[in-house]
């Protein structure tokens, strides 16, 4: 029999809305479809306007709610005004949506497209699903496939006409109910199928233990009125809640009783060339008191051959200072056995897509090596690993909490209590000390350590063998205290090769300040060479 094939694109920026694309492209295999898949970028691929098939589109949004930069120029052409009311009439299409609610403009890429597509006289075949990055994009993904091809059926019934199918399909998925499993498409930044995802639980109304104030307490009326990272107040202290699935974990997790391997930091980098260069020199560049101070470092790059403009970009890669990764430690249960060797599979039988461990841990590294080289646990954590830490958390009152945190109803407190002040994980296992996760969890939640990337501020022309760049100081701003980047050590970016150097936040070389209070400070302009250090 032949296949019932349709049109499949993606706009991806960093690969998600791709691999979601290929799972639908591979399952289609298996319901009897034939998905051809190209990238939104490829436009000489796909021609919307003369397509007869139906159309799946998968896209993201990035930026400040802009859809993905490979799609740009698809979005540029389907926004041209001149376009008729009629162009796409003939169109029938499913969009699925990848985003973050944690962004303002949630899913943004997808409406922009979405409404334009509906505009130019394109119609739904199916409803968009707005799949949520902070609460796990499978709540969404998982349900919108599988109605997916109940949906492409009676599509496919329908243009054939064989009503008798339609009945079939219908009963097989019904759309109806596809269509209340995906949400509705006029969702405002939460959409309506987050309700969906997430999992009403009802509890207690009275206020638990550790978020409320005993009642009558005159000295504690004002705390009362105001909320906090620990303490909620009504009404969502009062009201049930509605929280994400718990992510199923997907990680087996072992520290054995040697050492781990002496694993060096470049295998977190695999295919880049990490050289570790020392710090020569160090000068402040702004005043005094400034609220950001920048420092200009030069690096010794003598021995790494590399030619280095104003302007070319290299990266550093910065560890986790030692003191946070003990913390962490202490607070898995792990101090002791920090240089246990680390062991690390899929679990058996997991089902969730992708599941795999992740290649910027090196095998059989220490769990201390881990925690200082591989894992960013400055990253603010999202509602999902928020909703995970609820398991591990033994006291009702931080349990409450926790939840409150992850919950549709406490998005504001999770906004103004987590995100905005950018705390990292150690900061909530502060505050919530009956909170014991696993290392595993951390592995799951936690993104790789990035490296940073930086400009050079000097030629080698000028300054053989060194290298000069600025780098802020705000970097090293305390825990949760706003943008949380780290201590220094560099690595490349792009064509360059990667430089690595040490730089303990409290071991800097010492500083001189070339300026007298008040002075502004420098600002580099790329590609100018700057007068010698
Ligand atoms: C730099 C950046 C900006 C983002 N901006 C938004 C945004 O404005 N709105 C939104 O809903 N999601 C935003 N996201 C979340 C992504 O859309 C989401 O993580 C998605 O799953 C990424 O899919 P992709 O890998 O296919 O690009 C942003 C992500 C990044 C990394």
């Amino acid at each position: 029999m032949r296949k019932k094939r349709f049109l499949l694109l993606y706009g991806t920026q960093k690969g998600q809305a791709q691999a979601i694309a290929e799972e639908i492209a591979q399952q289609a295999e298996q319901h009897g479809f034939l998905a051809n898949v190209f990238s939104l970028q490829d436009l000489e691929k796909f021609c919307l306007e003369e397509e007869r098939d139906p159309v799946v589109i998968v896209i993201s949004t990035t930026g400040s709610g802009e859809p993905p930069e490979p799609a740009a120029k698809f979005v540029r052409e389907i926004q041209y005004k001149e376009l008729p009311a009629d162009y796409l009439a003939q169109l029938r299409y499913g969009l699925l949506a990848l985003g973050d609610s944690e962004f303002t403009f949630f899913c943004n890429g997808g409406k922009i497209v979405d409404r334009r597509l509906q505009e130019l006289g394109a119609k739904h075949f199916y409803d968009t699903g707005y799949a949520d990055d902070s609460t796990g994009l499978e709540q969404v993904v998982d349900p919108w496939i599988e109605g997916l091809w109940a949906a492409l059926n009676e599509e496919f019934a329908k243009r054939s006409g064989d009503p008798e199918k339609m009945e079939e399909t219908k009963s097989a998925g019904d759309p109806e109910e596809t269509k209340s499993a995906v949400g509705d498409q006029n969702a405002q930044n939460v959409p309506e199928n987050l309700d969906l995802q997430m999992k009403a639980i009802n509890l207690d109304s009275s206020p638990t233990p550790s978020t409320a104030p005993a009642k009558g307490d005159a000295s504690d009326a004002s705390a009362e009125a105001a909320p906090s990272l620990l303490r909620s107040v009504p009404p969502l202290c009062q009201c049930s809640l509605t929280v994400p699935s718990l992510p199923v974990p997907y990680l087996e997790v072992q520290i054995l009783d040697c050492d781990g391997k002496e694993a060096d930091p470049s295998s977190c980098y695999p295919g880049e060339t990490v050289f570790r260069v020392p710090i020569t020199r160090a000068r402040r560049l702004t005043a005094e008191g400034a609220v950001k101070t920048a420092v200009m470092l030069e690096l010794d790059v003598a021995h790494t051959d590399m030619e280095l403009q104003p302007g070319d970009a290299f990266c550093v890669i910065c560890p986790n200072p030692p003191e946070e990764v003990s913390e962490v430690l202490d607070r898995l249960g792990l101090a002791g056995r920090r240089r246990g060797q680390l062991c690390l599979a899929v679990r058996p039988g997991t089902k969730k897509r992708g599941a795999c461990v992740p290649d910027y841990i090196p095998g059989k590294c220490s769990v201390e090596f881990m925690l200082t080289w591989c894992l960013e646990i400055r990253a603010t954590p999202k509602k999902a690993m928020i909703r995970a830490l609820v398991e591990h958390t033994s006291d009702a009152g931080e349990r409450r909490r926790l939840q409150e945190l992850c919950s549709k109803q406490g998005g504001s407190d999770y906004n103004r209590f987590v995100r905005d002040p950018s705390l990292g994980v150690l900061d909530l296992l502060n505050a919530f000390p009956s909170c014991r996760p696993p290392a595993a969890l951390l592995i799951e939640h936690l993104p790789k350590l990035q490296a940073r990337s930086y400009s050079a501020a000097s030629s080698s022309l000028f300054h053989p063998g060194k290298l000069h760049f600025v780098f802020n100081i705000v970097e090293f701003a305390p825990r949760g205290g706003g943008a949380a980047p780290r201590r220094g050590v560099f690595v490349p970016a792009g064509s360059l090769n990667c430089l690595q150097c040490s730089l303990p936040a409290r071991n800097l070389p010492p500083l001189r300040s070339p300026f007298s209070a008040g002075r502004p400070p420098l600002s580099i302009c790329p590609r100018t060479p700057l007068s010698p250090l």
